[in-house]
């Protein structure tokens, strides 16, 4: 499937045509100065680089050199009836639209309304979806939100504190953007880092022209810079990012109207209002270098506001495993990573500064590592790629989430191997130890609130005997015994694969306590093997509770393990649960990781 992205600025269209069979870029480029006579447009067809001035008095205009030239002599596409689905980068959908969906004329209302609270980029994204739909009326066309990745911050990050009618009345609250740049960085870190997402602390900072930091705990956004609009947070180029709001306030009673102070406070400001030199930090950096005094200042201020940051979400998150850094500035300037690491020693950050002077994520599979080798957090540059995460969004919108496996086809999931146990009922609890007896935590296992106890039970079956079998806490409604197969054969009973709960016609043998015994006429089950999930992970997978998926085992003793139930819950974090001897047969362990292998 062949999936074109466009990314429509106010006076830019970026695009890049993907095969998305494979992920691999067909074509892209980037028109600049759109809304003049002299636009000019940069493209890439395979290795081969070449560019053109073209008139692109209006987006459309834009648009259709765009098209004309993928579907011309020597372009990506035969003709555009192959091109079935286009996504495009929508910055604010409003608390109405957070999941990427297909563009209908619903939608662009919405889109439209939401524009008073992104000014700059609404109408331009939208003026890019009406002229693509003109051009490509047979595609499907597919928006894909800045703010999605934020839609499950906390209330305490997302509300400010205005009267709360603001909120519920006006949709006054932080949305946060550049969702799928933290996404992408997010992943790829996990990826680099060969640690699940579940158990990453990140801090990842997307410095472009637009600037934003993310607070990333366990692969969800639980904090971020920008707010209601892409104006608070970071210094930006044309943006000022935080400052008092009381700020509009002075500057209206002043007579500045409405209009005017937007234009001040999100054009005229960031690096280019301090510096006075430009918007573009290579720019300030050169007359910074060159010793103009205020192009230092916007240097400084501009390093200050992540370095706030970074410290700040280090607090909401309680720990940092890696900073990452992106955007055009995040990726190329090292002065920055280094005067923004330079104070953070504190928190474990150390860089290596050969490696900070040398990093190239663009010729280096995407992720380097520049922090020093002993250091405890980790350092990261990661060439964003937000047009390959909204080409996945669309595969999943237009063609289903089994479609979209390619893309988490292989994703980690943490392996938790279940020792032979039981779970007590109250009742057995008290004739195995003695009324009111409490069972006393040993150990917390993977599942929150859960634990091994310190006591343990012996099991009796008709032709053998366990000694010493793990007591899983709480207690639950019934008594439930869950062992191998090998264990099975040992005690002479033969209980069937079922779920956790499911008792119902399943063999009993005898427990045996240090204040008695109690025999179960049921209750003994081989525990089907199953993988815990989060609903952020089960969306992320594209599968739902029930699912039956595939997961694959890598090493010495390569397995697919079929069958596996997928359980979704808020309460769970992400870990595969197989018993002694599936473990045994693949070579699995408690640190083991397997990968998601699809659906079944
Ligand atoms: N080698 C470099 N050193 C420092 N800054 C750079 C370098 N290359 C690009 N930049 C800066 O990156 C910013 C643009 O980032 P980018 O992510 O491409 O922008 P956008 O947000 O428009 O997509 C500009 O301020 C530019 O000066
Ligand atoms: C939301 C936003 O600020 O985007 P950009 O960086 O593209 O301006
Ligand atoms: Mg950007």
């Amino acid at each position: 499937m062949k999936v074109l992205v466009i990314n429509v600025g106010s006076t830019s269209i970026k695009y890049q045509l993907y095969q998305m069979d494979t992920e691999e870029i067909l074509a892209g480029g980037v028109v600049e100065r759109v809304g003049s006579p002299h636009a000019l447009h940069k493209w890439r067809v395979g290795p081969t680089r070449s560019q053109a001035e073209i008139p692109a008095p209006t987006m459309r205009a834009g648009l259709d050199a765009v098209l004309a030239q993928l579907t011309g002599p020597g372009g990506a596409l035969k003709d555009l009836s192959e091109l079935r689905a286009v996504g495009h980068r929508v910055v604010h959908g409003g608390e109405k639209l957070v999941r990427p969906c297909v563009i209908t004329p619903e939608v662009k209302e919405i889109i439209a309304k939401c524009a008073q609270f992104a000014p700059i980029h609404n109408p331009a994204n939208l003026a890019g979806i009406e002229a693509a739909q003109a051009a490509l009326p047979n595609a499907t066309h597919v928006a894909v939100f800045d703010t999605a990745f934020h839609g499950e911050l906390p209330p305490h990050s997302y509300l400010y504190a205005v009267p709360y009618e603001l909120y519920l009345e006006r949709g006054v609250r932080r949305y946060g953007f550049h969702g799928p740049s933290h996404q992408f960085m997010a992943a790829s870190a996990s990826e680099f880092l060969k640690t699940d997402q579940s158990r990453l602390k990140l801090i990842t900072c997307h410095l472009g022209g637009g600037a934003s930091v993310c607070a990333i705990d366990g692969g969800r956004s639980v904090d971020t810079s920008m707010g209601m609009t892409p104006l608070e947070g970071l210094v930006m180029g044309t943006r000022s990012g935080d400052v008092d709001p009381a700020l509009s306030i002075v500057l209206g009673r002043q007579g500045l109207s409405p209009d005017a102070i937007d234009e001040t406070l999100n054009r005229k400001s960031g690096l280019l209002g301090i510096s006075g030199v430009s918007a573009d930090f290579r720019d300030v950096e050169q007359a910074a270098a060159g010793g103009n005094a205020r192009a230092r200042l916007a240097i400084e201020v501009f390093v200050h506001r992540i370095r706030k940051y970074i410290g700040a979400y280090a607090a909401v998150l309680g720990g940092v495993d890696a900073i990452v850094f992106t955007g055009g500035i995040g990726e190329n300037s090292v002065k920055v990573r280094s005067a923004v690491c330079d104070a953070l020693v504190y928190m474990g950050v150390v860089l290596d500064a050969e490696k900070n002077q040398h990093a190239d994520a663009r010729g280096s599979g995407g992720v380097v590592d520049i922090a020093a080798p002993r250091a405890p957090t980790r350092v990261l540059v990661v060439a964003t790629d937000e047009e390959r995460m909204i080409a996945r969004e669309v595969v999943r919108v237009t063609a289903g989430p089994t479609a979209a496996r390619q893309r988490v086809t292989g994703q980690a999931i943490p392996v938790g191997v279940s020792v032979r146990h039981v779970h007590l009922s109250k009742e057995h609890c008290a004739a195995l130890f003695g009324e009111g007896y409490e069972l006393t935590e040993r150990r917390a296992v993977s599942q929150p609130g859960q634990y091994v106890c310190r006591e343990s039970v012996d099991l009796i079956g008709p032709k053998g005997e366990i000694e010493r079998v793990a007591i899983i806490n709480p207690l639950r409604k019934e008594t439930q015994v869950e062992v191998s197969r090998t264990d099975a054969i040992t005690l002479g009973v033969n209980p069937p694969l079922r779920e956790s709960g499911k008792l119902e016609g399943t063999p009993g043998l005898t427990l045996r306590g240090p204040k008695g015994t109690v025999a179960i006429d049921h209750g003994v089950i081989m525990a089907h093997r199953h993988v815990h999930m989060h609903p952020d992970e089960a969306r992320r997978f594209g599968v739902e509770d029930k699912s039956i998926i595939r997961v694959r085992v890598d090493g010495e003793r390569e397995t697919i393990f079929g069958d596996v139930i997928v359980r979704v819950n808020p309460q769970y974090a992400l870990d595969m649960h197989v018993d002694t001897d599936e473990a045994n047969a693949s070579g699995l362990t408690n640190d083991s990781v397997a990968t998601f292998d699809g659906l079944q």
